[in-house]
């Protein structure tokens, strides 16, 4: 059995808490029982924020992601790449230009099968936008590398309690009802169940999707999305053969009980998904972008700024990335 690719981990916002959550992620490697990673440029980055927090690792610099294994136990391997200096809790262009410049690098390896993986760390899409970066967020930036379509791929955000996946991702809540089609929750619910399947090992994947209206609109009375958009792709989807139920009134949708009987939620807009995913597993959480020709996960949570190098930042959803990640490597062989 051949040693697995090493998966490549994305540096995020030099200013955030990416790179005290790569080192950390590192340092927990045993515990976790990571399979090898490097991260994309930053190694300076990378050293400045181990002595701001008071961190004792050895950093490893390697000119090919070839090089991870033989270094991995002893080190944090780092590719050559772009760097600069950590600032934590101060943005800048400067810094958001190694942000995109260490996400441009492990997407491509990770499209070149050089990388088992890409785990993108948190970037700030304001500070992004100021670099010229034009997506809403990494994931429009990954489907559009591998030469997909935004429909063409599903946000979807995995706890160990909950997962859930978000029909409409980046746009305003004023936007979502005219941004709602048959079509587009037909090919999302498609997606899912096909990822399900082939990364989570799930032979007869649930599907449940929520209503947009309170009450998934009580009949008509609040709201006519259900029954003239929601209601016919689940026939569709049923027709399809798919383990499909709903429109289910959201509000109970997460209850306990109720989340027993799906595998995965199909919700209309960012909020309805991501709340209850980081209200129940906010440290675990993990943000993985189905329908994408190489596997691509991330932590749940963004740049967290305000606390970047004070030591108090939990690893836990990065650490759970980087799990899922190698995992998905390892199914599909
Ligand atoms: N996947 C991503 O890259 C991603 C995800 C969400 C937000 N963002 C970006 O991050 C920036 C800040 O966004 P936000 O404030 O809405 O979300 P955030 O996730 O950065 O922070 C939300 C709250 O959670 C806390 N928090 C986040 N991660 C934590 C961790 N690992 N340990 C402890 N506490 C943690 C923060 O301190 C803050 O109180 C924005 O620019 C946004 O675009 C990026
Ligand atoms: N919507 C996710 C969240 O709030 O955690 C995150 O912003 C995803 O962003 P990317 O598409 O940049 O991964």
């Amino acid at each position: 059995m051949p040693d697995p690719v090493p998966l490549a981990l994305t540096l995020g916002d030099p200013a955030g808490i990416g790179p005290e959550l790569a080192l950390a992620a590192w340092l927990q490697r045993d515990r976790h029982s990571l399979q090898p990673f490097f991260v994309c440029g930053g190694r300076r980055v990378l050293e400045e924020a181990a002595a701001h927090c008071g961190l004792k690792l050895a950093i490893a610099a390697i000119d090919d992601p070839s090089a991870t294994d033989a270094q991995f136990d002893a080190a944090l391997p780092v590719l050559e790449g772009k760097d600069g200096h950590y600032g934590p809790g101060s943005p800048s262009e400067a810094g958001a230009t190694i942000a995109r410049a260490s996400l441009e690098q492990g997407t491509r390896l990770a499209q070149d099968g050089r990388a088992g993986a890409v785990i993108t760390g948190p970037v700030s899409k304001a500070q992004l936008a100021a670099t010229g970066f034009t997506f809403p967020g990494q994931t429009e930036f990954l489907a559009d590398a591998a030469g997909r379509g935004p429909d063409d791929v599903a946000m979807m955000i995995a706890g160990p309690s909950l997962r859930t996946v978000p029909l409409t991702i980046h746009v305003a809540l004023a936007e979502v009802p005219a941004r709602l089609t048959t079509g587009l929750i037909v090919s999302r619910a498609r997606i899912v169940a096909a990822a399900l399947e082939r990364d989570f090992g799930l032979t007869r994947p649930r599907l449940a999707i929520a209503g947009l209206n309170p009450h998934a609109g009580e009949n008509g009375t609040f709201g006519d999305e259900e029954a003239r958009i929601i209601a016919p792709a689940i026939a569709a989807l049923e027709a399809d053969g798919l383990s499909v139920t709903g429109p289910h009134p959201a509000d109970a949708l997460f209850a306990p009980r109720a989340r027993t009987t799906y595998d995965a939620a199909l919700c209309m807009y960012h909020d309805q998904a991501l709340v209850p995913v980081k209200a129940l597993d906010f440290d675990q959480g993990v943000n993985v972008t189905l329908g994408l020709p190489f596997i691509r996960t991330a932590p749940d949570h963004g740049t967290a700024f305000a606390i970047a190098g004070k030591g108090i930042a939990d690893p836990g959803a990065t650490i759970a990335a980087l799990k899922m990640a190698g995992e998905m490597a390892a199914r599909r062989g």
